[in-house]
This record gives C-alpha cells, sequence and structure tokens, in this order.
C-alpha cells in the first residue's frame, strides 16, 4: 500500500502567502523559506496574480491581508484545492459559517482562523476562559500600532466571546456597574456583553490586557507582542497541521497541547 510521503526537508510543503508585502506578510514569507520543512512557492500582494500560488502548486496558503478580502481569498483557496492559514481579522459567526458551508463541498481541505498566532496570547486566551466563571465582571483592553485597520482587534473579540461564554455555561450573569451618565464610547464598545476598549499608538505592537473584578480584588491577565516575529512559530505549527485537520479549526489553542 502507498504511504503518504512524509514531510521534511527531502518533501517540504508548498507554501503561499496572502499579503505578501504587508507587515505580517513579509515576516511570514522570511519564516517560511528558513524553515528547513517549508518551501515559499508563491508571495501574492493586493492586485498581484492570484494564478501564482497555483502555478507554484501550494499545497497550503497563508493569508494575512484585509477583513474586506479574506473571504474572497478563501473561496479562491478552497476552489483550488488549497488548505488555508488564516491570520487575517474580522470573522463573526457569520463568516465562519460561509467558511463552514464552504468547506462542505471540499471535505478534504482544511482551514484554521487564527485570530493570534502569539503562543502568549493564546495562553492569556485560555487563562482568562478559565478565569470568567469566577468573576462576573471582566474587561477588555487592547494597545496596538496606529496603522491597524480595524477595532476592537480579533484577538479582544475573540476573548470577549470566549469569557461570555464561560460566564454563561457557569449561569453567571455580566456583572453590571453603576453608570447612569456616558459620553459616547466611555465604556468601550460591548462584544457579547463584554466591555472592549481599543488603544491606537505609534511604537505599540500588539498587546492585550483583560482585568477581572470580584470582591476586594481584581486580576489581571496581559500579553506583549513585541515583534512580529512572535507570531511566526505558531504560523509554521499551523502550516505544517492544517493538512492533516480536514474542515475548519478556530483557533491556534486547536492545534497546540494545552
Ligand atoms: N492572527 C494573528 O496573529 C495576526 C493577525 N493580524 C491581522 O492580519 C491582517 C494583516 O495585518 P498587517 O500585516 O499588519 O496588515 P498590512 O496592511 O501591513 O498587510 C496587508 C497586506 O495585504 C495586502 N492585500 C490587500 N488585499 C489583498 C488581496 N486581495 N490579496 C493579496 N494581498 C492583499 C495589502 O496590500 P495594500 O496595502 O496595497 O492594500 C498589504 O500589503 C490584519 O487583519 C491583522 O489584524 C496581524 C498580526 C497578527
Ligand atoms: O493588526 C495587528 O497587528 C494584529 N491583529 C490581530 C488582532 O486583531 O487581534 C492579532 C494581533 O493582535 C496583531
Amino acid at each position: 500500500m502507498n504511504q503518504p510521503a512524509s514531510r521534511g526537508v527531502d518533501n517540504p510543503i508548498r507554501v503561499g502567502v496572502l499579503g505578501a508585502r504587508g507587515r505580517m506578510g513579509t515576516q511570514v514569507c522570511r519564516a517560511v523559506e528558513d524553515a528547513p520543512d517549508t518551501r515559499l512557492v508563491a508571495a501574492v500582494d493586493a492586485g498581484e496574480r492570484m494564478a501564482d500560488l497555483t502555478d507554484g502548486g501550494a499545497e497550503v496558503v497563508v493569508d494575512f491581508t484585509h477583513p474586506d478580502v479574506v473571504l474572497d481569498n478563501l473561496r479562491f483557496l478552497l476552489e483550488h484545492g488549497i488548505h488555508a492559514v488564516v491570520g487575517t481579522t474580522g470573522f463573526d459567526q457569520a463568516k465562519l459559517d460561509t467558511v463552514r458551508g464552504w468547506l462542505g463541498e471540499h471535505p478534504e481541505l482544511g482551514v484554521l482562523v487564527a485570530p493570534n498566532f502569539a503562543l502568549g496570547a493564546v495562553l492569556a486566551m485560555r487563562f482568562a476562559q478559565q478565569a470568567a466563571r469566577f468573576y462576573s465582571s471582566a474587561e477588555v483592553i487592547e494597545l496596538h500600532h496606529n496603522r491597524k485597520a480595524d477595532a476592537p482587534s480579533g484577538t479582544a473579540a475573540h476573548t470577549a466571546r470566549v469569557i461570555a461564554q464561560a460566564r454563561a455555561d457557569a449561569g453567571l450573569a455580566p456583572g453590571a456597574d453603576a453608570t447612569t451618565s456616558e459620553l459616547a464610547g466611555a465604556r468601550g464598545a460591548r462584544v457579547d456583553d463584554v466591555p472592549v476598549h481599543s488603544v491606537r499608538l505609534p511604537g505599540l505592537v500588539a498587546h492585550e490586557e483583560i482585568l477581572f473584578g470580584g470582591e476586594g480584588e481584581t486580576l489581571t491577565i496581559r500579553h506583549d507582542s513585541l515583534d512580529r516575529t512572535s507570531f511566526m512559530p505558531g504560523v509554521l505549527v499551523a502550516v505544517r497541521s492544517i493538512p492533516g485537520r480536514p474542515g475548519l479549526t478556530v483557533g491556534l489553542d486547536q492545534m497546540l497541547d494545552l
């Protein structure tokens, strides 16, 4: 019986990158080129030939583009039999359901949508999920560079949803506060009833604080990405894992032994 060829230096995974000239895409191209078991076969940015991905024989494509274009990119990849690792933000439940629907027509393919590839950010979300059932009051503050297109960050939105779900599973109602008068936005945006506050400043990269409050105490979980290299080990884990994970995976935590 034919065994699938094992992947490694002699048989590297052929990887394409979408958003290849962007802040993340340039780092991903470098990481893929530097890893012994992956080979960069196409690097495509806005307005460039998507056909380079198929011409280069990409098996896995990594997408760090823009929330407005990522679904079109994904449809192209699935129609061309390519697995996808997606870091681009903007995925709500409706978009995830759309991807699930497309995958129904391509059951052999895998798509990972990960709000954050940094190990510490993944752990922070997991810790927040664990803490949520003990505290009815929680708020998220995310801080990013001022070139970021979206607010709140995908990570903060995902964190808020995870907290709300864990709280609901534990039968905890969201904590109330006494605010009756408010300048619009002063209490942040609500994601599933969790206030989320966004800071944008030059000099920052990607940072998140999750604050819980209880009787006479607070708990703060903080993660800082100080450099975009922090995302690369997670991206490579995903590139290596996704060909063996058909269907939709949400969150890098699903691929780690946490
Ligand atoms: N999951 C994670 O761990 C992380 C996720 N992100 C997310 O990744 C995304 C990109 O971030 P970042 O790299 O900082 O953004 P950048 O703006 O630096 O890069 C995006 C790149 O994608 C290009 N692009 C736009 N449309 C297309 C398209 N249709 N096909 C191919 N390329 C396209 C852009 O070109 P042009 O500028 O000409 O439009 C740009 O070069 C964001 O959603 C961000 O939130 C970022 C960091 C980590
Ligand atoms: O745009 C960024 O920079 C980042 N985007 C992701 C997000 O919105 O959560 C991940 C990380 O925070 C960096």
